[in-house]
């Protein structure tokens, strides 16, 4: 099994703590009370690699989007392997707050293999009524492909496109490290003028299932 660590930021009330909600354990509440300092929960994708089904274990941490708690985000997106930030479709400011988390992720991980993925969350409002929408999917979706961002549009209330990000997820991370793994073994067979098993990294072993806040 693969484990990655992810976080997800966004200003508060997009919807983070709902899309993880929909996304570990398939529910959706009307009424969440918005999150205190962080919430840890952990679930896994399979994915194929040809015949084979591989696990991969997400670690997330699931930030509050309130002013208050912004300093204690670095915490959290520091040595995440992937970032959720979540905007509101409905709600013009939360996707200048979205594009200033994108910023400071670039600025201070120093992971160039990253994975963003900008999510533009509570689709379902705009269903039966598009004049709800106040972001135009195309400009954020350009900015996000200008920004070498994952994108899309979700709905942790129907469970539109949820378990599809962490899905697209897994599979990079996992070609990223099929990768590392690949570039590794063959310097050490360039090393041991050999030949060399390629195997994939073994998890750590930190299983917790603990919250802080
Ligand atoms: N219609 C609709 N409402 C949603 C959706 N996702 C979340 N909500 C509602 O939006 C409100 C805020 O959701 P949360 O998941 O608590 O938002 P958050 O981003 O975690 O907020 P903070 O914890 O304050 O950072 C709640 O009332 C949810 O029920 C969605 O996809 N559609």
């Amino acid at each position: 099994m693969l484990q990655f660590k992810l976080v997800l930021l966004g200003d508060s009330s997009v919807g983070k703590s709902s899309i993880v909600n929909r996304f570990v354990k398939d529910s959706f509440d009307e009424f969440r009370e918005s999150t205190i300092g962080a919430a840890f929960l952990s679930q896994t994708v399979t994915i194929k690699d040809d015949d084979q089904d591989v696990t991969v274990k997400f670690e997330i941490w699931d930030t509050a989007g309130q002013e208050r708690y912004k300093s204690l985000a670095p915490m959290y997106y520091r040595n995440s392997n992937a970032a959720l930030v979540v905007y509101d479709i409905t709600q013009a400011d939360s996707l200048e707050k979205a594009q200033s988390w994108v910023h400071e992720l670039k600025n201070k991980v120093d992971d160039n293999n990253l994975v963003i993925y900008l999510v533009g969350n509570k689709v379902d409002l705009t269903k039966d009524d598009e004049e709800k929408r106040v972001v135009d999917r195309d400009v954020a979706e350009k900015y996000a492909q200008e920004n070498g961002l994952l994108f899309n549009e979700v709905s942790a209330k129907t469970g539109e496109g949820i378990q599809q990000i962490f899905q697209t997820i897994g599979e990079n991370l996992y070609e990223v490290r099929k990768k590392e793994n690949t570039t590794n073994n063959s310097n050490m067979a360039n090393r041991a003028h050999g030949q060399v098993d390629i195997q994939l990294p073994r998890p750590s072993t930190n299983d917790s299932t603990s919250c802080c806040s």
